[in-house]
């Protein structure tokens, strides 16, 4: 579903991708991991279509730029990035707009019954907290039922009800067969429902590690340190 094939970003001489290529099937969901400055927030842009880069993504088969991977495809970016002037309702009436979503209403009610904003709807974007704010960037994401959605480090700033609740959501947009691309740190927070994690370092995919791939005894914390380490270590000498 989503495809990524040979990406490379520069910012300038510097290459904050360095020929990246990685795929997520539909019912999947793949971690990304790596240290901060690993790049991937610019791997997410550059696959969201919010960067210039060298290579190509498609999502479902289509060009990242088209209109018909962008109906597909929905975003969590970092930051959050909201109307400061629009109420919550207006936020998810713009998305329905802009999507030409029917009957959009019933399941816009429950994204915020779920994400505790209910009581928020008529608040406007600017008068929210940094959690309400992550809460309401997640419904607008999830409004048009992507069927691949990618999520930068989406569990910031939530409270222990957001964490849960988004949690739970991804685990039913993967067993639905939606494509998770998601970034994180904690790396304990996909624990259940992982099923690809790439390690990132220095703007190249250090590791593919699937689930199978460790024995009873290892855990994704090990893996990450061990390649994480060693890699600092021999850059070192
Ligand atoms: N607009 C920019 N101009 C120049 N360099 C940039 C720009 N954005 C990011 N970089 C650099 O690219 C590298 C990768 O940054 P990126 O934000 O993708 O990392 P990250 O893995 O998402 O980090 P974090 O975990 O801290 O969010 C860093 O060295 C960063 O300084």
């Amino acid at each position: 579903m989503i495809n990524v094939l040979g990406i490379t970003k520069k910012y300038g001489k510097f290459k904050a991708n360095d020929n990246i290529t990685l795929s997520v099937g539909s019912g999947e969901l793949a971690v990304l991991l790596g240290p901060n400055g690993a790049g991937k927030s610019t791997l997410i842009k550059s696959v969201c279509g919010l960067l210039r880069f060298d290579g190509s993504v498609t999502i479902d088969g289509h060009e990242n730029h088209t209109t018909e991977a962008k109906r597909l495809l929905g975003y969590v970016p970092e930051f959050p990035v909201l109307y400061p002037m629009l109420t919550v309702s207006e936020h998810l009436e713009f998305i329905a707009k802009a999507y030409r979503l029917d009957a959009w209403e019933g399941k816009a009610g429950e994204l915020l019954q779920r994400f505790e904003l209910n009581d928020k709807k008529m608040k406007l974007g600017k008068e929210l907290s940094k959690g309400m704010q992550q809460k309401l960037s997640v419904c607008c994401a999830l409004l048009p039922q992507p069927k691949a959605i990618i999520m930068d480090e989406p569990l910031v700033g939530l409270d222990p009800h957001g964490i849960r609740e988004l949690k739970t959501v991804i685990s039913e947009l993967r067993e639905n067969g939606c494509a998770l691309l998601i970034s994180t740190h904690i790396i304990g927070s996909m624990e259940e429902n992982w099923d690809t994690t790439y390690i990132m370092v220095k703007g190249r995919i250090q590791r593919v590690c699937r689930r199978s791939d460790l024995n009873a005894n290892q855990s994704l914390e090990d893996v990450y340190f061990a390649i994480t380490e060693n890699k600092s270590q021999e850059d070192e000498l």
